[in-house]
């Protein structure tokens, strides 16, 4: 039996996958400031890519450049299959923001985003688009408030209602997760999440790798100007070579002892509030076999933790933040 042929919606699917975002060797020098260096960025549609890097790394230059506001001193941009140029207008689909969302404060919140809905042509599905977006982020109880009041986290959270609201195919956002709280967090995720099972994609930088672990499958992590990473987050945690791990154990004295004669384990001074608690530093094998050995010598293992996670590990490590 033969196929059904694809619907218009499911074309409309299908054309949505592909790259959404091609950077190409891009520099960027701001009068004797290199911010980017030979930096390369593929984003496809259905992921969501976090571009993360300390202060001052570049982040907010490559997402200047993708929303056009910028022009590269050499190298291509290309988003939704279209070459970006200073000033040219940006395809259809594009949605997002720098530093913060623009938003008009003596208007509502509901009017901000209504008038954003009508200039992406929403037309008659203006109030309806607006309606489900602040419901999305949370924001329907205050919808009718003028966002002269609105907390930061609220602010961010509108500005993703506003990219919302133009249905786009791929959304840029800058530091979206500052002033989030954990529920405003949830939110946002809630939202990428939606918006990459819909083909969309999603670039989102943050300074910080917590920030954005929960909500990437991807990322690009910045350096000086520099990419030092690309690729997904499992391969990013594999880069974090030697964790800390804090081992809680019953007798701390003998698990010190078994420590100092593991090879490849390095024991560092316990906590001072916490002597039950030994601190070594390994690679996962070593520090498995320390688990181990404290389990078989009867030690009385109590817990096991990474001081930080290894996403979080190989992000310092990545961009020199050990030395820092
Ligand atoms: N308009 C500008 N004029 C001069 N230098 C600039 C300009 N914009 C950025 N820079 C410099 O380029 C480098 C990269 O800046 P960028 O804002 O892209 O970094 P960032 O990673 O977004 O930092 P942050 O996390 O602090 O926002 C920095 O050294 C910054 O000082």
């Amino acid at each position: 039996m033969s196929r059904p042929l694809p619907s218009v919606a499911d074309l409309g699917r299908w054309a949505r996958v592909g790259d959404a975002v091609r950077v190409r060797a891009v520099r960027m020098v701001f009068d004797d400031v290199l911010a980017l260096d030979a930096v390369d960025l593929d984003v496809a549609g259905g992921r969501v890519h976090g571009v993360l890097g300390p202060n001052g790394a570049g982040k907010t230059t490559l997402l200047g450049l993708l929303l056009g506001l910028l022009a590269p001193r050499s190298g291509s941009v290309e988003v939704l299959g279209v070459p970006v140029v200073r000033g040219a207008v940006l395809p259809a689909g594009v949605a997002g923001f720098l530093d913060a969302p623009g938003l008009y404060p003596g208007l509502t919140a509901r009017a901000n985003l209504m008038a954003v809905a009508r200039l992406a042509g929403a037309g008659g599905a203006a109030g309806s688009r607006v309606a489900d977006a602040l419901s999305r982020v949370g924001l329907a109880e205050v919808a009718d408030d003028r966002v002269r009041g609105f907390s930061l986290g609220m602010r961010q959270r509108l500005g993703l209602a506003g990219a919302l609201v133009t249905e786009p195919r791929l959304v840029i956002l800058d530091e979206p997760a500052n002033g989030l709280d954990p529920q405003g967090r949830r939110l946002v995720q809630a939202v990428l999440e939606d918006l990459a099972a819909d083909g969309a994609a999603v670039v989102v930088s943050s300074h910080r790798m917590d920030d954005l672990a929960d909500w990437c499958d991807e990322a690009t992590v910045l350096a000086a100007g520099r990419a030092v990473f690309s690729g997904p987050l499992a391969k990013l945690a594999a880069e974090c070579g030697p964790l800390e791990h804090r081992v809680v154990v019953a007798e701390p004295q003998r698990a010190r002892a078994i420590a100092e004669t593991l090879p490849g384990l390095t024991v560092l001074p316990s906590p001072r509030t916490a002597p039950d608690t030994v601190v070594v530093r390994g690679e996962t094998a070593a520090i498995e076999e320390f688990a181990a050995a404290v389990v078989g010598a009867g030690a009385g293992l109590r817990s096991l933790a990474p001081v930080v996670s290894p996403l979080e590990a190989a992000f310092v490590r990545l961009t020199g933040g050990e030395e820092a």
